[in-house]
C-alpha cells in the first residue's frame, strides 16, 4: 500500500550562519534523499530583507527539474519555501545526455551554483561524464572564485575520494561594473560507488606557493616586485621546514582599471591545498593603485600564514566545503582543522551550519572535532523514506508557484 508521503522537515533560514549555502546544502540533500524541506525566514541573516537571490533561485529550479520536485515560494526575494522530490527513481534527461547548461542573467556566483547542485551530479547514478556549463560571475564577493574552484576545491575533493572534474573557463565574469557574464564549464564523472570515508588528518610541510594575479595589465610588475618582497620576507613563515621551495606567480589581464583578484595556494607534502584571496573589484581610482596593491598582498599572505600556522588539512573555506562529502560517504571521515593558539581551530559558523543542515536531513551526526560517520549513500539509490506515493502522481514536470 502506498505510504504517506512524510511531512516536510522544517528548517529556520536564520540559523547559525543564516545566509544561502544552507539552503543550498539543503536543496542538494533533499534531492537525493527525497526527502522533502521547508524553509522559512530564508537567508534571515542578510541584510537588504533576506530572501531568494537570483543564484539561489536558479539553483533550486535546476535541482527541482532534476529531481522532478514540487516547488512552492519560488521566486526572487521569497522567504519561504517547500521542496517535495518526486521520490519516484527517475534521472533528468539532460543528466542522462551528459549535457547540462544553467544559465544566470545576472554576474552571480557561478561558483555557488555548482556547490549547489555537485552533489547532485556526483551521486544521481549517471554512468557517463556530464559537462555542466554554467554562466554568470566567476569573481563575485564572499564566494569561491573560479580560481579557488580549480586550484583548491577540486584538488581537495579528489584526496577525497571525489572522480575527476575538469575545468574550462571562456570568459571571466566580475560581480561589478559589467554587464559581460563569464561562463565555465565544468566535466563531471560521476561516482558509481559510495564514497569511501576519508581521512584528513596529515599536513605535511609547505611545499610550494602559487599566486594568480587577474588586475589591470599596468599593474603587473607592481604585484610582481609586491609579492617578491613578501616572499623574502616571510620565507621561513611560510616555507618552514621546506629545503627548495617553489614559487610560482602568473598574471592575467582582468582589463578593467577596478578588477583586481589575488589567490595564493599553498601545496603541501601530502598533497593537500589551502588557499586565501582578495577580490578588490571597486573603489580603486587613478593614482591610488600604489596603495591597492601591497594591501592586498599584505592582506592575502597574513591569511595565508594563518592557514599554514594552524598545521590542519582544510582552510577555513573547505572547512564548509567538504561537510556535505563526509556526511554522504560511507564510514568515519575525519577532517583535522589544526590548532591555534594551543587550542583547536574552531569550527567556522559556515561549516557548523552545513553539519547543522545535513543532520537534519540525513542520519548522521557530526562529533565536533572534525569527524563524522557517513550515511554512505548509493549513487542513485531512492533513499527517500516514501515507498510508493500516490499523492505525488501527476508530478511529471517541474512545479512553480510562488
Ligand atoms: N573567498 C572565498 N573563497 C572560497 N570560498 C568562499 C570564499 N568566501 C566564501 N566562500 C564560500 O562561499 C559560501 C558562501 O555561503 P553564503 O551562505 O555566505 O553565501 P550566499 O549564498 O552568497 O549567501 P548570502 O548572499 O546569503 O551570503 C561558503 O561555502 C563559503 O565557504
Amino acid at each position: 500500500m502506498p505510504s504517506k508521503q512524510p511531512a516536510a522537515i522544517h528548517l529556520e533560514g536564520a540559523t547559525l550562519e543564516g545566509g544561502g549555502q544552507l539552503l543550498r546544502i539543503a536543496l542538494g540533500l533533499s534531492s537525493l534523499t527525497k526527502k522533502p524541506v521547508s524553509i522559512t525566514n530564508i537567508r534571515g541573516k542578510r541584510s537588504a530583507g533576506g530572501g531568494l537571490k537570483a543564484q539561489h533561485l536558479t539553483s533550486m529550479l535546476w535541482l527541482g527539474q532534476a529531481c522532478n520536485a514540487r516547488i512552492s515560494g519560488a521566486g526572487l526575494r521569497s522567504k519561504e519555501i517547500t521542496f517535495t522530490p518526486n521520490p519516484l527513481p527517475s534521472i533528468h534527461q539532460d543528466i542522462t545526455v551528459g549535457h547540462v547548461s544553467i544559465s544566470q542573467s545576472t554576474p552571480g556566483s557561478i561558483n555557488l551554483v555548482l556547490q549547489a547542485v555537485l552533489p547532485y551530479l556526483l551521486f544521481s547514478g549517471a554512468q557517463d561524464p556530464i559537462q555542466l556549463r554554467i554562466t554568470g560571475g566567476t569573481n563575485v564577493s564572499n564566494s569561491p572564485s573560479y580560481d579557488y574552484v580549480e586550484q583548491v576545491l577540486i584538488p581537495m575533493l579528489s584526496i577525497v575520494g571525489v572522480p575527476s572534474i575538469t575545468t574550462s573557463c571562456h570568459s571571466r565574469g566580475w560581480s561589478t561594473g559589467s554587464t559581460r557574464l563569464g561562463s565555465v564549464t565544468f566535466t563531471v564523472t560521476p561516482l558509481t560507488t559510495t564514497l569511501p570515508a576519508f581521512q584528513l588528518t596529515d599536513r605535511g610541510i609547505v611545499k610550494s606557493i602559487r599566486a594568480t594575479v587577474v588586475a589591470p595589465r599596468d599593474s603587473e610588475q607592481g604585484f610582481r616586485d609586491n609579492l617578491d618582497l613578501m616572499f623574502e620576507k616571510r620565507l621561513a613563515r611560510i616555507f618552514s621546514g621546506t629545503e627548495n621551495p617553489e614559487i610560482h606567480v602568473t598574471f592575467e589581464d582582468s582589463h578593467h582599471e577596478k578588477r583586481y583578484y589575488l589567490l595564493l595556494v599553498a601545496t603541501t607534502s601530502t598533497g593537500l591545498k589551502l588557499g586565501r584571496d582578495w577580490l578588490y573589484d571597486r573603489g580603486v581610482r587613478t593614482g591610488k593603485t600604489t596603495q591597492v596593491i601591497p594591501n592586498i598582498v599584505r592582506k592575502v599572505s597574513d591569511d595565508l600564514i594563518t592557514e599554514i600556522e594552524h598545521g590542519g588539512c582544510v582552510d577555513e573555506w573547505m572547512m564548509d566545503q567538504l561537510v556535505v562529502f563526509q556526511a554522504l560517504a560511507k564510514g568515519k571521515s575525519r577532517v583535522n582543522r589544526g590548532r591555534r593558539g594551543g587550542r583547536k581551530v574552531e569550527t567556522s559558523l559556515h561549516a557548523q551550519t552545513a553539519m547543522w543542515v545535513a543532520e537534519r536531513i540525513i542520519d548522521v551526526k557530526f562529533d565536533g572535532e572534525g569527524g563524522c560517520e557517513g550515511m554512505g549513500f548509493s549513487p542513485g539509490s531512492e533513499q527517500g523514506d516514501v515507498e510508493e506515493s500516490a499523492l505525488v502522481e501527476g508530478v511529471s514536470k517541474l512545479e512553480v508557484s510562488t
